[in-house]
């Protein structure tokens, strides 16, 4: 072989092996590669039928907003979702902000334990996780603080995603995954010592009806803290600009309206809890949380056609392009909220269940 033939020779192995370490190889934390992509419980053949499926619920706007449809429309989308975040995005499914000289996975971890922080809950305590996804925040949490974490998803799919998960990282003692409707939780009155939700109660028709779940379960004098998705009050309704980006992170994100930053408080208030602290950390001094997703755009080319190729050989499920293309453009979407700054996936609000209820009157 000459020299030439050598080099193609070279060349073609080095590009073969990239392909198969980067790109086919271990995403973000290990655990799913592109070639496990699946429609999580909806059969393969199916995911593309649930796909238009789930758009539908877009072209009924009146039908989203009669809330018991909500709950099946949002497990529609994280059975076709679930799989493409832990293999883009790794085993916590929210935002956090961008911390100078720290990893993103450090970053996400560091947001995840100010959570339990906030609610001072001891080694031992039972802490309830509403709206648990695939577990990455309940397992930074349980490890942070010793708690024993119950999480509910509606997904059944992300459950045993979970318990897998929970187990494989030695945790399953002090963590537990529960499936069901956190706007009607399985849960005793006054049986946890505390509670937090991340990036969840955005997927709720009415926040008044999962607040009011949460306030049941809690014992008298405990936290509650949430991060909320809102529209900042840098929003305005009579900008199409603002409109389109925020119908679009509602389309592209399974969300039923999204609120206005002013309305939770009162929400919250409405359903008997007292307001201890609220504040929107996206604010800076907090570096951009969308950092991320702005520095990914190469990553979802590259994967976009790695897709297309195992959709196209059958080894992931036809719909899986078109959910990934769904997610591709919600990213953009997403990142015009950020930089606008009129949207912010982290209103953080901690709330108390008063030691005695307040009187109806
Ligand atoms: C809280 C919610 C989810 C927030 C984020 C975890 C996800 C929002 C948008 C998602 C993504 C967008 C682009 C994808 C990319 C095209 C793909 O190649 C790899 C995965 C993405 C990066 C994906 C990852 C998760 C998100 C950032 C909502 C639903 C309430
Ligand atoms: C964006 S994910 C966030 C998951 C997790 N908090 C995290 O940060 O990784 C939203 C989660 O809320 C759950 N969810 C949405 N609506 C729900 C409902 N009505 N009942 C229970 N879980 C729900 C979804 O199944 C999903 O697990």
């Amino acid at each position: 072989m000459d020299s030439f033939g050598l080099f193609c020779t070279g060349a073609l192995l080095a590009c073969g092996l990239y392909w198969f370490v980067c790109l086919l190889g271990p995403a973000e934390q290990k655990g799913k590669r592109a070639v496990d992509l699946s429609g999580g419980s909806i059969s393969s053949e199916k995911v593309r039928d649930n796909y238009n499926q789930y758009w539908s619920f877009f072209r009924q706007p009146k039908e989203i907003e009669t809330a018991e449809k909500v709950p099946d429309f949002v497990d529609t989308f994280y059975n076709l979702v679930t799989d493409i975040y832990e293999w883009g995005w790794g085993q916590s499914f929210h935002f956090s902000p961008s911390i100078r000289g720290k990893s993103h996975r450090d970053a996400t971890r560091l947001h995840e334990e100010m959570a339990v922080d906030l609610i001072e809950v001891k080694p031992g305590d039972r802490v309830l996780d509403v709206g648990c996804g695939v577990g990455g925040p309940m397992r930074a949490i349980a490890a942070h603080s010793r708690a024993n974490v119950v999480g509910i998803t509606i997904n059944e799919y992300q459950v045993n995603r979970a318990r897998l998960h929970n187990k494989k990282a030695g945790l399953d003692s002090l963590c537990e995954v529960v499936c069901g409707n956190f706007l009607e939780m399985p849960f005793k009155d006054n049986s946890f010592d505390g509670a937090y939700s991340i990036e969840a109660t955005c997927h709720a028709p009415k926040l008044e009806d999962v607040y009011g779940e949460v306030y049941r379960v809690l014992k008298p004098g405990s936290l509650y803290v949430s991060y909320e998705w809102v529209t900042t009050d840098k929003y305005r309704a009579d900008n199409p600009e603002h409109v389109e980006v925020i119908q679009g992170i509602e389309r592209g994100d399974a969300l039923p309206g999204l609120r206005s930053y002013k309305d939770i408080a009162e929400i919250a208030k409405k359903v008997g809890f007292e307001v201890v602290k609220e504040k929107d950390l996206a604010l800076p001094p907090a570096l951009p949380w969308w950092t991320r997703l702005k520095m990914g755009r190469i990553a979802y080319w590259r994967n976009h056609v790695l897709v297309t190729v195992l959709a196209a050989i059958g080894i992931a499920p036809k719909g899986t392009v078109d959910v990934h293309d769904m997610l591709f453009k919600t990213a953009d979407y997403l990142t015009r909220g950020g930089d606008s700054g009129i949207f912010s996936p982290m209103h953080m609000i901690l709330l108390r269940k008063p030691q005695v209820p307040p009187s109806k009157s």
